[in-house]
């Protein structure tokens, strides 16, 4: 079992990233997934459907690394593995953020297929977890976007696991997924995301 104080509070971290995040236009409407760690065995993650801008406590609910319901009958996320996935990957992961932002959303259509979006030279790439240099490359890859859950549950878990110092993903046409030890890590590395996701949409422009 979990212990209940740790569920309430990252429960309470995903309601007010669900507010942060649908304030910001990155998470419109019932789109988007979040979860928390509780323990080794446990996250919190988003009931299926829900409004993430209005999340409230019956709002959230407990899994565990399987993506079974824990102690309720909702039916979590229809995205839950691909949280689950980076918990069993990473012990130290304690919290996973899927967005859906207009940036994320037409950049993702934009790229070419096959490879991973690479950022570079960008002072802000520094926001990552462990990245203290500009020059350090962040690598981005783009899974095209599926109902099969657990195929692309499969994809993130490989590349990631070859890659574990890279911080999220891309699904075309769909969003993105990023990661990091605390809620608050997370959170930083969407609105960098979103900063560097903007930055490449803007010299597309420009170069056109
Ligand atoms: C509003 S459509 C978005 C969904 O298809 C899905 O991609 C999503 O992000 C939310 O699904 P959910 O099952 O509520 O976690
Ligand atoms: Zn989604």
């Amino acid at each position: 079992m979990f212990d209940v104080t740790r569920y309430a509070i990252a429960a309470q971290s995903i309601i007010d990233a669900g507010r942060f995040l649908y304030g910001r236009g990155w998470s419109p409407a019932t789109s988007s997934n979040y979860s928390a760690r509780i323990d080794d065995e446990h996250i919190a993650v988003t009931v299926s459907g829900r409004h993430k801008g209005q999340l409230v406590a019956g709002d959230v609910m407990v899994v565990d690394l399987a993506g079974n319901a824990v102690q309720s009958n909702a039916r979590s996320s229809a995205e839950t593995r691909l949280h689950t996935v980076l918990y069993q990957a990473f012990p130290e992961v304690g919290a996973v953020l899927h967005t859906h932002s207009v940036k994320a959303t037409v950049l993702s259509r934009l790229l070419p297929a096959g490879e991973p979006l690479k950022l570079q030279g960008y002072e802000l790439q520094k926001a990552f977890a462990g990245i203290d240099t500009h020059e350090s490359e962040l690598l981005v890859p783009v899974f095209d976007n599926t109902q099969d859950i657990p195929s692309l549950a499969r994809q993130a878990g490989e590349w990631f696991r070859q890659h574990p110092q890279q911080p999220g993903y891309l699904i075309r046409g769909h969003g993105l997924y990023t990661w990091g030890r605390t809620m608050s890590d997370c959170l930083r590395h969407v609105e960098a995301f979103e900063f560097l996701f903007e930055c490449e949409l803007e010299t597309m422009r420009v170069r056109r």
